[in-house]
């Protein structure tokens, strides 16, 4: 095989970046867009040895899995990588996914997987689950101002379907589209990367679901936004607003926005809850971004922690500290650890408002923090909970957490091939996976999360 031929594959499994996985005489060929099931032609893009990359040309025998995306750009964009497959087959290809990391990567006797696997949380409704869009500005061919997202690994502006995303809140649309006619109206010019001249880069929406609250961010390559009170006029009419400005970000980056918020109009957070816990939130601020998952997976965490109302309990990885507050008001004391300063801020405040007071907060590295306080101050812990970036946890913090002997170990993970790698050190380590539950926080992409509980075997 080699560049251009043309090949006729069936597609037998799905790689980490949900592109199909199919064999032609012995080689794995991935190709883009096509889903376990489907016979398709596909062109040979790049050979190496074993592998190579192909692009979907035809498909030939469709799976029975797949489904006509509901958005029109589902395969130009980058958000989506999954929507051409039914939902109940990309919850089996997820719940798939982190059995098999369980099993080979994590060595977990088949019969203990079985024992504790609980299969995978989905979406009644999987879509507009997102509560946060951030949109780049710009124009398109025709050079009509537009807003839209990146075509995948370029910052060519592919400009949104009617203005609306299928993940997205329903304002969205209305929004974006009062804020283009506004710019149109006002001559606001977009912002233009390779001259690094123009205003509007991006637009940060948010919305608070369980409140209705609406929070609109311009991302601006200047001090100020000219007209700034008739747009505030504008967008405030529309139900559920509750915060607009701007962030100054005037750097020649990737990052997109910038640290300066400066408040347009109304407040400059908004207010939104997950359970009975309160959150406020900036258009800085890290939060979850699927709620009704994200209520899921935390509840499926407190029900794995076992809490009696008297365990010392330490969340690391802790983030704005919405684990730590979701188990606190049944925790004897709850302890987060968190490497960004600003979370802890946010993660104290928000205990704040929730007249929450057995919540302590530690700034810093888990692997420094952790073993630190463990060695100077013997601290100790009933039940530890971590949900640690995709990396997983560091060796340190879990021999530190072995050491400390909790009952319970809770591990939240967004990586099933790094969970595995962890959980096979804590079943060397004296504990065993009693329970494990996925959750798909993330419809129509790749991405699973995972909910482990671990507990202590005695004797061991
Ligand atoms: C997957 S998020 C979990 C956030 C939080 N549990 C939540 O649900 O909102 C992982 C968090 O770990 C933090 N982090 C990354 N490396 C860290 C480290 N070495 N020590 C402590 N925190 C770290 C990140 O800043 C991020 O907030």
């Amino acid at each position: 095989m080699q560049k251009n031929d043309l090949v006729t594959v069936r597609i037998e499994d799905m790689g980490t970046g949900g592109e199909g996985i199919g064999k032609v005489d012995g080689c794995a060929l991935f190709i883009k867009d096509a889903i376990i099931g489907d016979l398709v032609e596909a062109k040979i893009m790049k050979m190496k040895k074993n592998y190579g990359y192909a692009r979907l040309m035809n498909i030939l025998a469709p799976s029975p899995a797949r489904q006509n995306a509901r958005c029109k750009e589902a395969r130009r964009c980058g958000g989506c990588q999954i929507q051409e497959m039914d939902y109940r087959q990309q919850l089996a290809f997820k719940k798939g996914k982190v059995e098999n990391n369980l099993l080979r990567l994590g060595a977990v006797p088949k019969e203990v997987l079985d024992a504790a696997m609980e299969g995978i949380i989905g979406m009644d409704e999987p879509f507009r689950y997102r509560n946060k869009a951030q949109y780049p500005i710009g124009r398109d061919r025709e050079g009509h101002l537009t807003a839209g997202f990146y075509a995948g690994r370029t910052h060519q502006i592919i400009p949104l379907p009617d203005m609306d995303c299928a993940l997205g809140a329903e304002e969205n649309q209305p929004i974006l589209q009062e804020i283009l006619a506004f710019m149109g109206e006002y001559h606001v010019q977009p912002y233009d990367e390779e001259s690094h001249a123009g205003l509007v880069r991006h637009v940060l929406i948010r919305k608070g679901f369980a409140t209705g609250e609406l929070m609109v961010c311009l991302v601006i390559n200047g001090d100020a936004l000219p007209h700034s009170d008739v747009l505030a006029e504008r967008l405030s009419s529309i139900q559920g607003m509750t915060s607009i400005t701007c962030s100054v970000n005037r750097e020649k980056t990737n990052v997109i926005m910038g640290k300066d918020i400066k408040t347009i109009w109304g407040q400059d957070y908004i207010t939104d809850y997950i359970g009975d816990v309160k959150f406020h939130i900036s258009p800085l601020s890290f939060y979850q971004v699927n709620p009704v998952q994200t209520e899921r997976l935390y509840g499926t965490a407190l029900e794995f922690a076992g809490l009696t109302g008297k365990e010392t309990v330490w969340d690391l990885y802790c983030g704005i500290g919405t684990i730590s507050l979701f188990l606190a008001r049944r925790a004897g004391c709850v302890c987060g650890v968190e490497i960004v300063p600003q979370a802890i801020r946010d993660a104290k405040n928000n205990a704040a408002i929730n007249d929450i007071s057995n919540a302590r907060f530690y700034v810093g590295k888990a692997e420094e923090v952790l073993p630190g306080m463990y060695e100077k101050e013997g601290v100790q812990a009933d039940v530890i909970v971590v949900d640690p970036p995709r990396k997983g946890c560091e060796q340190i913090v879990l021999e530190t957490m072995v050491k400390m002997q909790p009952d319970r170990i809770v591990y939240v993970s967004c990586d099933p091939a790094t969970l595995a790698r962890d959980v096979k050190y804590l079943r060397g380590n004296g504990y065993e996976l009693d329970r494990v539950k996925a959750v798909d926080m993330f419809p129509h992409t790749v991405h699973v999360e995972t909910v482990c509980l671990m507990s202590r075997v005695e004797g061991k």
